[in-house]
C-alpha cells in the first residue's frame, strides 16, 4: 500500500530534520497514529491521543532543548532545532510549538504529494519515460553512490514540472483559512472586519480559464507558465506561506530520481484520490512494484 508507505518515508525525514530523532521514539510514533484521527475531543480516539501525544512531545521537546543547553556545546547538530534555539526573538513556548507545528505539517502532505505524483506518472507513460530520462542524465554525470545535492536539484527541471503539475491537479490543500482584522475592500465587494474568508485554490488550479485544459495533467505546461504566479499557490500564499514548500519538494524530487531509475510499477486497484473533504486514495493506493532489469 504506497500511502502507507509514504507517509512511514516522509515521517521519517521530518522527524530527522527536525529533531534529528529516529522514528523509532515511542512519543513520535504516539503522534503518527493519532494524526489518522476525527477532530473531536472525545477521551480515547485517537485524536484525545493525539493530544496527549502533543503534549507528551511538548515535553520531550522542551527536554531535549535542556540537555542541548546544558551540553553548553558548539554542537555540529545541523538540524531545524539547533537553528531555531539561536533564535533570540521567540519565546521557549514559540520555539517548541514551531517543532511541533513542522513536525505536524510536514508529514501527511509530503506523503499526499508522493502519492499524487506515483498515480499520476502511472497514467502518463510519456512523462515518466522523460524523468527516467532526465534523473539518468543527473546519475551518469556523478560517482558511484555520490549523493544528490542542491545543484542537483536545480537542474531536475522536468522533475520540477511534474511536481508542480501534481500540486495543482492535485491540491493537497485546497483551501485556507483567513480573517479580516478590519474592513477590507477589494474590487466591489466589502469584507467587514471579522468575517471569515476561505480562499479556494481548487477553484483556481482547476479552471480552464486561468490554466489551459485544466482537467488534464500536463507537466508540459510548466516549460512557458509561471510557478509563481498568484494563480497558482499549493502552499498558500502571505506572510502565512508555508515555511516547508521547498523542504517538500526535494523530498519528492529525490524520492523520484531512486523511483524512476530503479522501479515500475502498476496500480492494483483503480483508486482515484478523492477529496473527504481533504484528499485521500480511498484503498491507499495499491500498486505493485518491480524493479527495472539494468
Ligand atoms: C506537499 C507538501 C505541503 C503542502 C501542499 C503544504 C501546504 C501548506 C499550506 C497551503 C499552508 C497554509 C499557508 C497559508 O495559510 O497561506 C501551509 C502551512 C504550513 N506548513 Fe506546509 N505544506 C507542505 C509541506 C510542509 C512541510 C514539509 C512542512 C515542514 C517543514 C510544512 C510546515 C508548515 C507550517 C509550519 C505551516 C504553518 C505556517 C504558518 O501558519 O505561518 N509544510 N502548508
Amino acid at each position: 500500500m504506497f500511502c502507507e508507505e509514504a507517509r512511514k518515508f516522509s515521517f521519517n525525514v521530518i522527524v530527522k530534520q527536525v529533531l534529528g530523532l529516529t522514528s523509532e521514539e515511542p512519543e513520535t510514533r504516539e503522534i503518527l497514529e493519532g494524526l489518522v484521527s476525527i477532530p473531536l475531543y472525545i477521551p480515547g480516539t485517537p485524536y484525545a491521543r493525539a493530544v496527549q501525544a502533543r503534549s507528551r512531545i511538548s515535553s520531550r521537546v522542551k527536554a531535549i532543548i535542556e540537555e542541548r543547553r546544558s551540553r553548553n556545546s558548539r554542537s555540529s547538530r545541523n538540524d531545524f532545532l539547533e537553528i531555531l534555539l539561536s533564535v533570540d526573538t521567540l519565546s521557549e513556548d514559540e520555539k517548541v510549538s514551531f517543532v511541533l507545528d513542522s513536525l505536524l505539517g510536514g508529514y501527511e502532505t509530503t506523503s499526499l504529494l508522493m502519492a499524487m505524483v506515483v498515480h499520476l506518472l502511472g497514467q502518463s507513460p510519456t512523462a515518466l519515460e522523460q524523468l527516467k530520462l532526465e534523473h539518468e542524465q543527473i546519475t551518469s554525470l556523478k560517482e558511484k553512490d555520490e549523493c544528490l545535492n542542491w545543484e542537483d536539484y536545480k537542474t531536475m527541471e522536468f522533475t520540477q514540472n511534474v511536481i508542480s503539475e501534481a500540486l495543482r491537479y492535485g491540491n493537497i490543500v485546497k483551501f485556507v483559512h483567513r480573517k479580516a482584522l478590519k474592513d477590507v475592500k477589494f474590487r466591489d465587494y466589502l469584507i467587514p472586519s471579522g468575517w471569515k474568508v476561505l480562499p479556494v485554490f481548487t477553484a483556481v488550479h482547476l479552471d480552464s480559464s486561468v490554466h489551459a485544459n485544466a482537467l488534464q495533467f500536463h507537466p508540459w505546461r510548466w516549460e512557458t507558465q509561471d510557478q509563481t504566479s498568484k494563480r497558482f499557490t499549493p502552499f498558500g500564499g502571505g506572510s502565512r506561506c508555508c515555511p516547508g514548500s521547498e523542504l517538500a519538494k526535494i523530498e519528492v524530487a529525490f524520492f523520484l530520481h531512486h523511483l524512476v531509475q530503479n522501479f515500475r510499477w502498476t496500480a492494483e486497484d483503480a483508486d482515484q484520490p478523492m477529496a473527504y473533504p481533504y484528499v485521500e486514495f480511498g484503498k491507499g493506493l495499491l500498486i505493485n512494484l518491480d524493479r527495472c532489469s539494468t
